[in-house]
């Protein structure tokens, strides 16, 4: 069984996982727009909630409006964090070059994904300890099996 955790919330809709065992609950519109080919808008969903402490809520875009429609989100994942009771808003960009795109009340423009978190101690030390990776970094290891094939 899918583990859970009361959230509080007020909102005109609640946010509704599609079925069982999905991650994320999609958020809904609370406002109307178009958005013009690379053009970006903040959109308020009309819900506000009170995590419990240790947890945070991510928003995070929808796959199926990103890959039809290049519907994405400036600050993805946005993170709504245990102490935050304003409204959660998405702010919406649309990367398409052609096509505008309409929103209406009640769309379903996002999802939240909720989930426990820990907060680091951080602890100054002069040196850190070392690891396989080491300071490698930023595609240090290569990017595919055949494009190192290809450029070797
Ligand atoms: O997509 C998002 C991201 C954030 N928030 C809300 C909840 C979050 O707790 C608050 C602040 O977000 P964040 O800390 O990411 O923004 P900031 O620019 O650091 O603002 P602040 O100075 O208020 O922390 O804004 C949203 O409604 N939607
Ligand atoms: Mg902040």
């Amino acid at each position: 069984m899918t583990e859970s955790v009361d959230v509080l919330i007020t909102a005109d809709r609640l946010p509704s996982y599609a079925h069982p065992g999905d991650a994320g609950a999609d958020l809904h519109a609370a406002e109307s727009l178009v958005l013009e080919p690379g053009e970006r808008a903040t959109v308020g969903t009309g819900v506000s909630i009170a995590l419990p402490d240790g947890y945070v809520a991510f928003v995070v875009p929808r796959s199926g409006l990103a890959f039809k429609h290049g519907i994405t989100i400036v600050n993805a994942p946005g993170t709504v964090d245990a102490g935050y009771r304003g409204e959660i808003k998405v702010s919406l960009l649309n990367t398409d070059a052609r096509e505008a795109y309409s929103i209406s009340v009640g769309d379903r423009i996002a999802q939240v994904i909720v989930m426990p978190v820990s907060r680091a101690r951080f602890v100054p030390v002069d040196r850190l300890p070392g690891s396989e990776r080491g300071e490698g970094g930023f595609g240090s290891t290569g990017f595919s099996e055949s494009k190192s094939g290809v450029s070797a």
